[in-house]
């Protein structure tokens, strides 16, 4: 079964129509590349998805499971973490708390602080966050930071994690730093990824499979291979040769 399906999803903000009929799967354990140029819809996507919005049509299945009505809290409890573009953790909390918050209240529910605490000191292990556990969040740098969204959607116990451009603003070594890092949890925890990424070479590197978003409409999908050698994503990009 696949974990994430779109069928037919659209979204419209008034008059401006975000996203048209977008249908793809995502199975277990892959990791699914999202593409488009700025304004093609993958954000929205996202959105729809954890619920954060609602879909103007069309049906979002989770294991089957159509999500259609359900809260993002809900969402979050069938093991469904994202990352945001612009990183949103509480920024007063140390590193460690805004983890904790995640294990206590996330999928896992945890209702022991010290079994949380255990919980979540591999995951500061993994994501090179140990040592700076009891510092406030909003003193990481931004490659910190976005290492700690990444840490708070597995501290919840998501399996399925939506990247919100988490390399975007990460110098060279940082976004080789984030490919390593997301490339070992995939697989040590098997998670399913879904990530919305400009940074080409990430996307290339990572991806299963990619899914191209053209002014809200799926234009295109395939492997790296495939979408790096099609015309029409170098059209999308920098715009058709007249
Ligand atoms: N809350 C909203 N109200 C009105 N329009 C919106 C809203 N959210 C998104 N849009 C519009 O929907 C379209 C898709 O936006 P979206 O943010 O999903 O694109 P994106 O592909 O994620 O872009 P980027 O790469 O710049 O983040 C755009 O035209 C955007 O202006």
């Amino acid at each position: 079964m696949n974990h994430l399906s779109l069928r037919g999803v659209s979204k419209n903000f008034g008059g401006v129509q975000a996203l048209s009929n977008v249908s793809f799967d995502v199975r277990p354990g892959e990791i699914v590349g999202l593409m488009g140029a700025n304004g093609a819809g993958k954000t929205t996507l996202f959105n729809l998805i954890t619920g954060h919005i609602p879909a103007s049509g069309g049906q979002i299945l989770l294991r089957g499971q159509p999500l259609a009505g359900l809260r993002p809290d809900q969402i979050c409890r069938l093991g469904v973490g994202r990352t945001f573009q612009i990183v949103k953790p509480f920024p007063r909390l140390t590193v460690a708390d805004n983890l904790l918050t995640a294990a206590l209240f996330g999928r896992i529910g945890l209702r022991d602080r010290k079994q949380a605490m255990e919980h979540c000191a591999g995951i500061l292990e993994d994501l090179a966050l140990a040592h700076c556990a009891d510092m406030p969040a909003s003193e990481l740098t931004l490659s910190g930071q976005k290492r700690l969204e990444l840490a708070r959607a597995l501290c919840g116990g998501s399996d399925l994690i939506l990247l919100d451009e988490v390399m975007a603003g990460l110098t060279p070594p940082e976004v080789q730093d984030m490919l390593d890092v997301i490339a070992r949890l995939q697989s040590s925890r098997n998670l399913t990824i879904v990530i919305i990424e400009h940074v080409m070479r990430a996307l290339m590197t990572l991806s299963d499979r990619i899914v191209v978003l053209h002014l809200g409409e799926v234009l295109l999908s395939g492997t790296p291979d495939d979408i790096a050698s099609d015309p029409r994503v170098h059209d999308v990009y920098f715009g058709a040769e007249q």
